[in-house]
């Protein structure tokens, strides 16, 4: 394939890449999603407008094809960064790859302005590319250790083709007549298919990790609550299921708490289902705040939360749900307009040496129960019984 056949290529493909991505973002917005990347999608646009006008070189004005088309080509794969730091929760790209981008076009156009040689405006082209990628491929890399084996192959793959293309500049500056077999042309062929690659390279990135992204979300959330982001009923259960175990050994004593919050349908009833919501993230940092770092609370579902707390015996627990009621019923939650004032009922309570999870929660449930049937707004203990082991 001959170079602007290559340069053709590189036009349609990421043309191609955005169609597909504006009729997944019109399905997105359909469905009343935001939208994925728009980042990625403008870097999309500008290596599809730039690829175009560099393949239009000779038919339309030099200005345009060789300072305004490689700016915008450098603006295209400095976006293609800015959206894997933006994929990696770091939007560091305003600070750094912005200004990165300005100095670029500005020494490219310098050049052009200075009539240097080619050769000398492809070594700072490749240069620039070559760099936009490798500060993108440093985004993938964040987390290497734990990282995927997708991940780090494309991080891989991604510095071997910003170095290939790197190559290309210097090769083409250092011995513009070749080197042995090595001839200019291979040099610009190996350059060129280097970015067409890249081009591909980035659209799987996209596509596949934004479908790791997902799985991890799924995953996630079996075991998080998403409106208050503590366990859910089963992430509390699989973090509670060790120390069962540990309560069989002496001197091991954990306690569990049950907290509901009292007539919170009324919340629900009077001020609708958001402002419910509200109150119910507001309470979790209200209880949160009353805790160890080795402690857990976690949504049982509803306004039903449950708290676990390592190495505290049923007195001590006793006096952390007090604190806790006294706190819920202190702090008012403000929603909106509305202020709210909430109070919750307590049931605390031990493991003992032969509990299950069934045993552990019926006993928790039915101090709750009592908290609610002697008048609500209090803490009640579980009944007596075996001990620790
Ligand atoms: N806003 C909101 N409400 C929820 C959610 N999940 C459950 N609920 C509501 O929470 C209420 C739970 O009420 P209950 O705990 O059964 O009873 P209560 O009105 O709090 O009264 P007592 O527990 O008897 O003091 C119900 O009205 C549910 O519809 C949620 O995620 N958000």
């Amino acid at each position: 394939m001959d170079i602007k056949t290559l340069v053709l290529a590189l036009a349609l493909g990421n043309l191609s890449l955005c169609a597909a991505l504006f009729f997944y973002e019109q399905e997105r917005r359909r469905a009343g999603l935001a939208p994925a990347s728009s980042t990625w999608g403008m870097a999309k646009q500008c290596q599809a407008v730039a690829w175009a006008l560099l393949y239009l070189r000779g038919t339309l004005p030099d200005f345009l094809t060789i300072p305004i088309a490689n700016g915008v080509l450098f603006a295209g794969f400095a976006l293609d960064a800015s959206a894997l730091w933006e994929q990696a929760g770091r939007r560091v790209w305003r600070r750094y790859l912005l200004p990165a981008l300005g100095a670029a076009c500005g020494v490219f156009t310098g050049a052009w302005l200075l009539e240097l040689p080619p050769a000398d405006r492809i070594a700072i082209g490749s240069l620039v590319i070559g760099l936009f990628s490798i500060a993108g491929a440093a985004a993938l890399g964040r987390g290497w250790s734990a990282g995927t084996l997708l991940r780090r192959y494309l991080v891989l793959s991604s510095l071997l083709l910003a170095l290939a293309v790197m190559a290309r500049g210097l090769l083409t500056l250092l011995m513009p007549e070749g080197w042995g077999w090595v001839s200019p042309a291979i040099v610009q062929g190996v350059g060129i298919g280097a970015l067409y690659l890249m081009m591909i390279n980035s659209a799987f990135a996209w596509l596949l990790l934004g479908r790791e992204q997902q799985l991890a979300e799924l995953a996630r959330l079996e075991v998080v609550d998403a409106l208050t982001d503590v366990p859910n009923r089963r992430g509390f259960y699989q973090t509670l299921t060790p120390w069962i175990a540990l309560a069989r050994r002496p001197g091991m004593p954990t306690a569990l708490i049950i907290l509901n919050l009292d007539h919170f349908k009324r919340v629900n009833d009077s001020y609708g289902h958001p402002v419910g919501d509200q109150v119910l993230k507001a309470m979790v940092d209200v209880c949160k705040k009353q805790l160890r770092d080795s402690d857990l609370m976690g949504r049982l579902g509803g306004a039903e939360f449950a708290i676990q707390l390592p190495r505290t015996s049923q007195e001590d627990a006793l006096m952390v749900a007090e604190r806790i009621r006294n706190a819920v019923a202190a702090l008012p939650v403000k929603a909106g307009k509305a202020v709210i004032n909430m109070t919750a009922s307590l049931g605390v309570t031990t493991i003992r040496a032969d509990d299950t999870t069934i045993s552990l929660f019926k006993r928790a449930d039915e101090a709750l129960q009592a908290a609610k049937q002697a008048g609500r707004n209090r803490v009640a203990e579980a009944q007596a019984g075996t001990l620790p082991a």
